[in-house]
């Protein structure tokens, strides 16, 4: 069986087409696919070949970069009508992780702003774009692993949900990103793993990942958490997001929010994890935050192989569920750790972002 290199990606560009990890497989087998099409990027997203809100934001980028260099369009104008296509095509690959709708918004707000300019030159701009993106993702995980790897105490035992990893960003990952920093810094912490039914996100990926990494981990069944934090097992609860609204509610892996209030039950922090491309200022609560509902076989059938339900059971698939913000301790970001009141605070670390962008764009170093 293969391994990721240390500095291996978990989608990247080479020689005009997009690579990924075809995450389906493992742990069990290594394989890499190569796409050139923007409607075979949009399938790997849906059949989950890549996952995780970052690596799918990061795969739609790329995804525009392939539409814009397959378009036979002969002006600009033509090529801009292409990649309006091409975004719609990729933003219903998935519908919760905001971080594809992020990436869509940036590489058409480029490709719009060189509207004057000839297309072989928005092409270009594209792909670097799309490069760009990828780029920034790791840089940015890694800022928010030091904030977060502040926050986790020597000796800790960590609960993680899902796979939140290098796997599920471009490189290093998020929740579990603050976990690899932790242990580089030289802490001795212990990490639990859920196992993340129906996908098994967590027992497949995390798994593999903490393993290679040399963190010490034990792996649970997804109903194990709560039992482990009633007896003290737990000292903080890390996890992702794949949206987080205006007001702080969280869009996470299914049995997130389980989680959440065990860990108020028992006064453990509750510790979100996510860049400021996953905040989505437009959704004002998790209430308007759209739950992808996937096949009920994914519940029925173990990985899609062995049935362990009566033929002809009736079967339902929410894939995300939502943790209101009174749940939240502090959310986790490249610009510091956020805390209450999340309405203001997030706001405030958006904008600078957004002001960062800029500036760097301004200064020619985008
Ligand atoms: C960086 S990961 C944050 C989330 O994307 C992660 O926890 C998660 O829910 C992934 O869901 P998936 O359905 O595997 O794409």
């Amino acid at each position: 069986m293969g391994q990721k290199e240390a500095h291996m990606r978990t989608v990247w560009w080479e020689d005009g087409v997009v690579k990924m990890i075809d995450q389906r497989l493992l742990p069990h087998q290594f394989e890499i696919v190569a796409f050139d099409n923007e409607h075979d990027v949009a399938r790997a997203i849906r059949e989950m070949y890549i996952r995780g809100a970052p690596a799918i934001g990061a795969a739609a980028g790329f995804g525009m970069a392939l539409a814009a260099q397959r378009s036979q369009a002969a002006t600009t104008e033509d090529l801009l009508n292409d990649l309006r296509t091409a975004y719609d095509v990729l933003y219903a690959s998935r519908p919760t992780a905001v971080n594809l709708r992020w990436a869509l918004d940036r590489m058409m707000a480029l490709a719009t702003s060189l509207r004057e300019q000839p297309h072989q030159v928005v092409r270009d701009a594209l792909v670097a774009e799309a490069q760009r993106i990828a780029d920034e993702d790791i840089e940015t995980n890694q800022r928010m692993a030091r904030y977060g790897a502040e926050l986790v105490p020597e000796g800790a035992n960590i609960l993680h949900h899902c796979n939140t990893g290098g796997l599920a960003t471009v490189d290093w990952g998020t929740a579990l990103g603050v976990i690899r920093m932790a242990h580089e810094q030289g802490k001795n912490i212990h990490v639990w793993v859920d196992e993340t039914r129906p996908r098994l996100q967590g027992a497949r990926l995390t798994a593999w990942e903490l393993m290679q990494w040399g963190v010490p981990m034990t792996l649970i069944a997804d109903n194990a958490a709560g039992y482990l934090m009633w007896s003290g097992q737990v000292d903080l609860v890390t996890v992702g997001a794949d949206r987080i609204a205006a007001n702080g509610d969280v869009a996470n892996k299914i049995g997130t929010y389980k989680l959440a209030v065990v860990a108020k039950e028992n006064n453990i922090p509750f510790y979100v994890v996510a860049p400021t491309s996953t905040i989505d200022l437009q959704t004002p609560t998790g209430r308007d935050i759209p739950i992808e509902e996937r096949d009920p076989r994914e519940v029925t059938h173990v990985l899609g192989q062995c049935n362990i339900a009566p033929e002809g059971v009736n079967a339902y698939n929410p894939a995300f569920d939502i943790t209101p913000h009174e749940l939240v301790t502090a959310i986790i970001t490249e610009y510091g750790v956020v805390r209450p009141p999340y309405e203001e605070n997030l706001r405030r670390v958006v904008e600078q972002a957004e002001a960062d962008r800029k500036a760097r764009q301004a200064s020619g170093s985008v």
